[in-house]
């Protein structure tokens, strides 16, 4: 992928510079940005945090972050370069006073981007910081990570306190699943081809499996993962925007607002579910000890900081209705969930059989067409079609096998290295490209429709199920697709 250097200087200011998602991934992509000459020369990356420290001290403790995480080994050209640009600033952000220290280091004349890598419940008092420090103009860009908030009312409090001092034009709310390369070529696979494009609908699709897995459990995040759980966590931001993505009619045009306003209409198209059908369309699951790539890993349970009484969900299965005209009759079965075997997301879109078989028995034991969309790892898109085997056979019958048509990134572009998503998006927001973005009215439908699962679970007082790590989640999960006889497709690497 071809990414264009940012034209205008920008003052990156990094809220939470010290923080798990800084040091293990926003840190890094800078630093990959400044590699591939991306960043320009005038640019800052300036990091805030409430430990008093020298800017000699911040750069130390960068540089360890990116040889830990980087994933490479550190390019000393490139970190002098980048090493000239950090800046460090100490905060206590939610005292208002603390913030009068930035206007010795910000310039106005540049772009400045703030990303609040901190928990969104400061979010608030960052803007109001800032505010006070007289930082905030029009020109002025913010970044918040997800997940907004913990259900619909308290994003919209978070909302509200961003949008006192932001307009919506300035916010962009990441989603880090937007700027996976795979993500992205969704938009070109369905909008650039016509064999798809025109096959994109109840007439074609028999149904839509969307898989998110991860083979790692929490990470050290007991404290953040158990308030949210699978469902904030994954579902509500990464999987709707990947199924918005599946399901939206074509844009007018690829600007931010006509591609926000076809994924809003999916999410409002949610068909909701209630306590009436709760049980028969989700599972919920938490993994109890086993073993992940043959290491024995423990249960949720019993995992750093655990609280033994937890019902936090580990693993999320969902069958989707889109109630409207290019999706009537079609199921989209979601489902995500740590600690499976391994951590592969893929799209399967399942196609309708053919309405007459003209090549009998051969062809009748066959499936029929898949599209297979491989987000990670191994990235590329699949077809399986029916195809003739070849020779001649003494009855003159037509035998059929089922082959692939196997697009690999890694091997169709040998020369490009794919880049993490939080690279694009960070060059997007200095860019001030929106389109990558999620919009507010997005992030509070996705709640909306999520709220309702968490009311109808609570109204069945209904519990997870456990599920050895290591394996694709309970039993009920395979049960939901085998009620409607069919079957989650078992990714290639899940059988490693
Ligand atoms: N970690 C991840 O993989 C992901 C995280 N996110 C989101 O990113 C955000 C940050 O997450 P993460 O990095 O994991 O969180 P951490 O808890 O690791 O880091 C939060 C940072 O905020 C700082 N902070 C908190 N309160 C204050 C304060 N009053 N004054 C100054 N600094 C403060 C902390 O400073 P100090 O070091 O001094 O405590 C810390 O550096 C969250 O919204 C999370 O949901 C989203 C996707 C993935
Ligand atoms: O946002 C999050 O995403 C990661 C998974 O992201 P991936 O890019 O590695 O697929 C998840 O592990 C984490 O819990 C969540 O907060």
């Amino acid at each position: 992928m071809a990414l264009e250097k940012t034209s205008e200087p920008c003052d990156f200011v990094l809220f939470g510079t010290k923080g798990d998602l800084a040091r293990r991934k926003l840190l890094p992509s800078l630093f990959q940005l400044e590699k591939a000459n991306l960043l320009h020369e005038e640019s800052r990356v300036i990091g805030v945090a409430r430990q008093d420290i020298t800017n000699a001290a911040y750069k130390k403790q960068v540089k360890q972050n990116i040889e830990e995480f980087g994933g490479e080994t550190l390019c000393l050209d490139t970190w002098k370069r980048f090493s000239e640009k950090l800046d460090y600033v100490c905060v206590d952000m939610k005292d208002e006073k603390s913030y009068q220290v930035f206007k010795d280091h910000v310039d106005k004349s540049r772009t400045m981007v703030c990303y609040l890598a901190t928990p969104p419940s400061i979010f608030g008092d960052i803007c109001r910081g800032l505010n006070s420090a007289g930082i905030i103009d029009h020109s002025v860009r913010v970044v918040l990570e997800k997940p907004i908030g913990h259900d619909l009312a308290s994003s919209k409090v978070i909302n509200d306190q961003v949008a006192e001092f932001f307009s919506e034009k300035q916010i962009y709310r990441i989603d880090h699943y937007l700027g996976k390369e795979t993500v992205l070529n969704l938009v070109a696979l369905r909008f650039a081809n016509s064999i798809f494009a025109t096959n994109w609908d109840h007439n074609c699709i028999d149904h839509v499996q969307i898989s998110v897995a991860e083979s790692v459990g929490i990470e050290g995040r007991w404290g953040y993962f158990d308030e949210a759980g699978q469902m904030r966590d994954m579902v509500q931001n990464h999987l709707l925007q990947i199924l918005t993505l599946i399901a939206m009619e074509p844009p007018a045009v690829l600007d931010a607002d006509s591609i926000r306003d076809e994924k809003l209409k999916v999410l409002k198209a949610l068909r909701r579910i209630t306590s009436s059908n709760v049980q028969s369309d989700t599972v919920r699951g938490q993994y109890v000890s086993g073993f992940v790539k043959g290491k024995e890993v423990p249960g949720y349970l019993e995992e750093e900081g655990a609280n033994t009484e937890s019902q936090t969900e580990s693993f999320v299965a969902l069958k989707v209705h889109i109630d409207n005209w290019r999706w009537a009759g079609v199921p989209f079965y979601l489902r995500t969930g740590k600690r499976l075997p391994s951590k592969t997301s893929e799209v399967n879109i399942f196609f309708k059989r053919q309405p007459h078989n003209l090549f009998g028995e051969s062809f009748a034991q066959l499936p029929p067409n898949k599209l297979t969309i491989r987000l990670q790892p191994d990235e590329g898109v699949e077809v399986t079609v029916m195809n003739k085997v070849p020779g001649l056979t003494s009855s003159g019958s037509m035998d059929l096998q089922k082959s692939k048509l196997n697009l690999s990134f890694s091997e169709t572009f040998k020369d490009e290295r794919i880049a993490d998503a939080y690279e694009k998006l960070l060059l997007e927001v200095m860019r001030g490209n929106q389109a990558l973005f999620v919009r507010r009215d997005e992030v509070e439908q996705a709640w909306s429709w999520v709220d309702g699962i968490f009311k109808a679970w609570d109204a069945n007082n209904d519990t997870p199920e456990p599920y050895q790590a290591g394996t694709w989640g309970p039993v009920a999960s395979i049960a939901l697709l085998a009620r409607d006889n069919r079957a989650w497709y078992e990714s290639r690497l899940g059988k490693k």
